[in-house]
């Protein structure tokens, strides 16, 4: 075993035993475990293996938080035989996570689709035009869901305008003053936006690309988006009641209809068998030589080594990248290309949103330990945030509750 350097214990007499693979932000997930005699033990720095966390779990542990780990056979065994029943990741994807192991082991498995009221967003629309705040907009906006698509807008921006090599050349002393060539990148106002997995990151992403760039829509999803297409509809309505040219939307038959008309595609699917490699040769194809291509979902969405080849081709498509498929590593090439932007795995950091990740991840955690039922609605898990009251007794999302045989809670 690679020993662990720095372990912390909180609370070390406490009567349960509860493991974090990683230092978490804020302290208010820290307060809820040792307030219900909660022993905590957490590594601070090193990305603990496998192994490592196996002998983290030792012959007592009730529940472990961990991210990005390979949780399977091996480490739900584990975990089991030293009693524990409870696993959250701090994360709403868990495709690193085999959930049909630990249910066979009787493990919860928690993720942490966090939500709360933004009610200024709700106000500003009510006064801007009835109809436009009629048009479903969700009176919960989700904090993981709103700080990833923001990162992904972020990146479409950055990838549209060429910040990152703009930036670059000016570090560089390379600036030698105005020219009408230098940095020349692409007008998003007017163009289409493609979402592919419009589910609640990718219609926030959506939405914002369309309000704050007049952007059009065309989406590819399983299931249709009512609310995403209602919300359009009502803002092109908003923009002609105004004298201005309505943005459109559009549901595609196929994903190849995306990328074959949209200027900026951006992948918000849930990683699966499905979506393994839905972005490789054959597909980048399809797509138009100048478009943005951007990534905040999973690495292995994209097939890495052939976008590779393809920006080394096409120097005018550029792609915006927050995973990636051999995670923490590159395929060979990618860094080596101007036309792509890099970035690791931050899509979900903001202050808040890392600290309402910890806080529910530290819940689930504690609801199963002390067997409280499931929270009733994963997306509206605003009042476990109330800093000011003690959170509802209850998991705020467990993805295996049903076959475990947990019960609602009635709150
Ligand atoms: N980069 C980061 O830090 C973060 C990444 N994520 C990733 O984003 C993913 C999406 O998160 P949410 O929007 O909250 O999930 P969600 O479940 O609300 O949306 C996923 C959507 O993908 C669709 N989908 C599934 N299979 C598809 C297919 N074959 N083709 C097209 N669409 C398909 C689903 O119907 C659903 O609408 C997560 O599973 C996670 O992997 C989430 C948060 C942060
Ligand atoms: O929540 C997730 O799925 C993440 O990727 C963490 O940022």
């Amino acid at each position: 075993m690679a020993t662990p350097i720095s372990i912390q214990v909180w609370n070390p007499s406490g009567k349960y035993r509860v493991v974090s693979t990683k230092s978490m932000p804020g302290t208010r997930w820290i307060k809820l475990l040792t307030d219900q005699d909660c022993r905590i033990c957490t590594e601070k720095k090193t990305i603990l293996s496998v192994e490592d966390i196996v002998a983290l779990i030792g012959d007592k542990c009730d529940g472990v938080i961990g991210l990005t780990e390979d949780w399977g056979e091996v480490l739900f065994s584990a975990l089991r035989r030293a009693g524990g029943t409870a696993f959250s990741n701090m994360a709403v994807g868990y495709n690193n996570v085999d959930v049909s192991a630990a249910t066979k082991h009787g493990i919860a498995v928690g993720n942490t689709p966090v939500s709360l009221t933004d009610p200024d967003l709700c106000i500003y629309l009510t006064q801007t035009c009835a109809e436009y705040s009629k048009a479903q907009v969700p009176a919960h906006q989700g904090v993981l869901t709103e700080t990833t698509a923001e990162l992904a807008a972020s990146l479409s921006l950055a990838a549209a305008r060429r910040i990152v090599e703009a930036d670059q050349f000016m570090r560089a002393g390379l600036y030698d003053g105005w020219l009408p060539h230098l940095f020349v990148g692409n007008l998003l106002k007017g163009q289409t936006v493609g979402v592919i997995g419009a589910g609640r990151i990718g219609s926030a992403y959506a939405r914002m690309m369309i309000e704050g760039f007049k952007m059009n829509l065309i989406y590819y999803d399983l299931y249709q988006s009512t609310r995403l297409e209602k919300f359009v509809t009502a803002y092109g309505q908003f923009l002609k009641a105004n004298g201005e040219q309505p943005v459109t939307w559009k549901r595609a038959a196929t994903m190849e209809d995306v990328l074959r008309d949209a200027d900026v595609i951006s992948l918000h699917p849930v990683l699966d068998k499905t979506t393994y490699h839905l972005i490789n040769k054959e597909s980048l194809a399809i797509m138009k030589k100048e478009a943005i291509l951007v990534n905040a979902s999973r690495g292995p969405v994209i097939d890495e080594a052939a976008l590779v080849e393809h920006l080394k081709v096409n120097p005018m498509f550029r792609v915006a990248l927050d995973v990636f498929e051999d995670e923490p590593y590159m395929k060979p090439g990618l860094a080596d290309q101007k036309n792509a932007i890099v970035v690791p795995h931050i899509a979900s950091a903001s202050k808040w949103t890392r600290e309402g990740m910890a806080t529910l991840a530290a819940l689930n955690v504690l609801g199963r330990i002390k067997g409280y039922p499931l929270w009733s609605d994963p997306n509206r898990v605003d009042p476990f945030f109330d800093e000011n009251a003690p959170p509802p007794p209850a998991c705020p999302s467990i993805v295996n509750g049903k076959q475990l045989g947990i019960s609602a809670s009635k709150l």
